[in-house]
């Protein structure tokens, strides 16, 4: 697989804040990338000094071998967080209006069908629900038929659905031969789409790897998740991670040894679990720092 965009050292800094310091990856032709971190960790400077719309301190970033240019530009489509659409137009009326601006064009067709938009065609794109305005969203972002495609937390705030609906778009997205780069807060999101993803914290890269990969790294055999009130007095650290308030995540190789240890120690197994590790573990792991749901809606 070719490399499409190479990351060298990339840094910027705001004053004395270094808000991406020195970061170096690649992404292949036809994957998902995926830049995950926690708020402030520099993601979304990182994706806007790719796209070319906050300008690096230093380092390089180059699409196909080459310093970011006109041509470039033509072959990147940029899913925004948020995008300001012309009032009074309809769905088919945003996407005519968004095409009158390129040169070459996808059919709109096939670009409708793509992304569900068909039955919605006519429907002010005022009132339309969470995913629907997201598809157009991405549609949006398709219309030059771009090589690589760049996706901002694309669906935070919408329900489990329509964010399942939509990771079947990206997928047939993937399927077109497209590269798709994405920052997300969603660890499942991440789990499911992306070939490679890098962790980032205050800046710099902490992890990177496959999904699978980066679980195999670092964690062997399952997690035993625990109510902390079943350790009574003793300090829940010295048995694993904090998991939220209430629990205490513990590593376990053997399951059956952990569990013999904790009840010759005369701790109660209520409520305990024995789960697989998953991303929002890994990320706890290397963070310390659980992804609160008010955390992830601050980005809505
Ligand atoms: N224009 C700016 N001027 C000064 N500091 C900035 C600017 N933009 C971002 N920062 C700071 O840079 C750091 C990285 O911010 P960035 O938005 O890239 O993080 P993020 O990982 O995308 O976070 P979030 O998940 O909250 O979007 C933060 O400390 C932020 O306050």
């Amino acid at each position: 697989m070719s490399v499409v965009i190479q990351v060298e050292n990339l840094t910027k800094q705001y004053k004395e804040l270094t808000a991406v310091d020195g970061i170096s990856f690649s992404v292949k032709q036809g994957t998902c990338f995926g830049l995950l971190g926690p708020n402030g960790a520099g993601k979304t400077t990182t994706i806007e000094m790719m796209e070319g719309l906050v300008t690096k301190t230093s380092g390089d970033i180059l699409f196909f071998g080459q310093q970011i240019n006109k041509q470039i530009l033509r072959d990147i489509g940029i899913q925004f967080q948020h995008t300001a659409l012309q009032d009074f137009l309809t769905v088919e009326e945003t996407i005519d209006m968004f095409s009158a601006f390129y040169a070459k064009v996808t059919d709109k067709s096939t670009l409708m069908d793509l992304c569900d938009l068909h039955d919605i065609a006519d429907r002010d794109h005022k009132k339309l629900s969470g995913g629907q305005k997201q598809r157009l969203l991405l549609a949006l972002a398709l219309i030059n038929d771009p090589k690589i495609l760049f996706l901002d937390e694309p669906t935070t705030g919408l329900d489990p659905h329509a964010r399942r609906n939509f990771w079947d778009l990206i997928n047939k997205v993937k399927q077109q031969g497209k590269t798709v780069v994405l920052t997300t807060h969603y660890m499942d999101e991440a789990e499911y789409l992306c070939d490679d993803i890098v962790i980032m914290d205050k800046g710099k890269i902490i992890a990177h790897d496959s999904p699978q990969g980066l679980l195999s790294k670092h964690f062997s055999g399952a997690i035993i998740r625990l109510p902390i009130e079943n350790l009574k007095d003793e300090k829940p650290e010295a048995y694993g991670r904090l998991f939220g308030e209430n629990h205490v995540d513990i590593d376990a190789v053997d399951v059956e040894k952990v569990i013999s240890e904790l009840l010759s120690k005369k701790i109660s197994l209520a409520g305990l679990q024995v789960k697989s590790a998953n991303l929002d573990d890994l990320f706890i792991k290397l963070t310390g720092h659980q992804l609160s749901q008010s955390e992830k809606e601050e980005q809505a």
